[in-house]
């Protein structure tokens, strides 16, 4: 191995005259985390799928753990493990079935079948939802079991392709322990998501896909890094502080109507003091002070154009 699990050069997918992948390189370091970020679209499960060999690339030079796909499709198989937007969790039957066929699929004697499916059913909390028939779980247990069934035949490196769509925050938050832990045993994980919030968190590696190309790459603070938009905003009630106020700083941006001034800077204890030091000579108090910093949001929005998702922006209340 290169010390890469999924390295891609230049690979190119289109759709009849669509490119829906227009040369992409990706590199991700074994045992890490990797996040693929786009909105809806952008081409996520299609890399996916490409890397995981269910279909195949126009172009590009492509290894996932260190085979390379065109020439060894089946050695790349063998080494990793794909859960998709659409389960493979059969309904009619119960978790630990699924389980035990996954177990078959992957030749493992009835014995260490059974070993390895209870084993995993533990680890998932799924134990005592067992022998229900999977129809029965919820959205998180159904993601759960697809998972554990991913690991059935111990993949170093996994897809998983938006995982937590649809789920409960505390659904999302039981997964992403599981994706840690995963990592913990040195598994590698790429992730697609639609959520800026949960790259933010799980991720040591961001690529924005946009457009058919990686618009930006990097770890979460790198692309956090590459939009301005940090600031201090001031609110005021008294028309006459905040005139006082915005004459008393530099570069503020005001708005009269709604009586807030805007001071722009990285949100640093340094530049906060700067801001109340200034208000404090004035013999000014603000009614409310706010100090966003610049977060995945502003870097998915400025690169994408931002029609993909809502704006969240967030404001930490000081
Ligand atoms: N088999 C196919 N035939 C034709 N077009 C396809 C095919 N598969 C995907 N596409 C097109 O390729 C583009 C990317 O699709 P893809 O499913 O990879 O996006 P995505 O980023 O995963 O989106 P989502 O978040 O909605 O799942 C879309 O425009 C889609 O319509």
């Amino acid at each position: 191995m290169t010390g890469l699990a999924i390295a891609a050069n230049g690979l190119r997918k289109s759709y009849g005259d669509k490119a829906v992948l227009d040369g992409i390189d990706l590199a991700v370091p074994e045992g890490t985390i990797f996040s693929l970020l786009g909105p809806n679209g952008a081409g996520k499960t299609t890399v996916v799928k490409i890397l995981s060999t269910l279909v195949t690339a126009d172009a590009g030079e492509l290894r996932v753990g260190g085979h390379d796909l065109a020439a060894d499709p089946q050695a790349v198989r063998a080494t990793i493990g794909v859960t998709g937007q659409f389960s493979a969790v059969d309904g009619l039957i119960t978790g630990e079935e699924n389980m035990l066929l996954m177990a078959d699929l992957h030749h493992l004697s009835r014995r260490e079948g059974r070993r390895v499916s209870a084993e995993l059913l533990e680890r998932f909390d799924l134990a005592e939802a067992a022998s229900k028939p999977a129809s029965t779980y919820s959205g998180g247990m159904k993601r759960r079991l697809d998972i554990a069934m991913t690991l059935v035949g111990g993949p170093r490196i996994i897809f998983l392709d938006e995982p937590t769509t649809g789920l409960d925050p505390r659904s999302r938050h039981t997964m992403w322990q599981i994706i840690r832990e995963l990592v913990t045993g040195g598994v590698t994980v790429f992730l697609t998501t639609q959520y800026l919030e949960e790259a933010d968190e799980l991720a040591h590696r961001i690529a924005v896909l946009h457009d058919g190309t990686i618009a930006a790459e990097g770890t979460a603070d790198e692309l956090k890094r590459i939009v301005p938009g940090g600031h201090v905003r001031l609110r005021f009630t008294d028309p006459a502080a905040y005139r006082k106020a915005a004459s008393a700083l530099r570069e503020v941006t005001r708005d009269d109507d709604a009586l807030t001034l805007r001071i722009p800077g990285d949100g640093s204890q340094r530049e906060l003091r700067a801001v109340l030091d200034a208000l404090d000579s004035a013999g000014v108090e603000a009614d409310e002070l706010t100090v966003h910093t610049p977060d995945l949001d502003d870097v998915f929005f400025a690169l994408t154009g931002g029609a993909a998702v809502p704006a969240q922006p967030k404001e930490a209340v000081r």
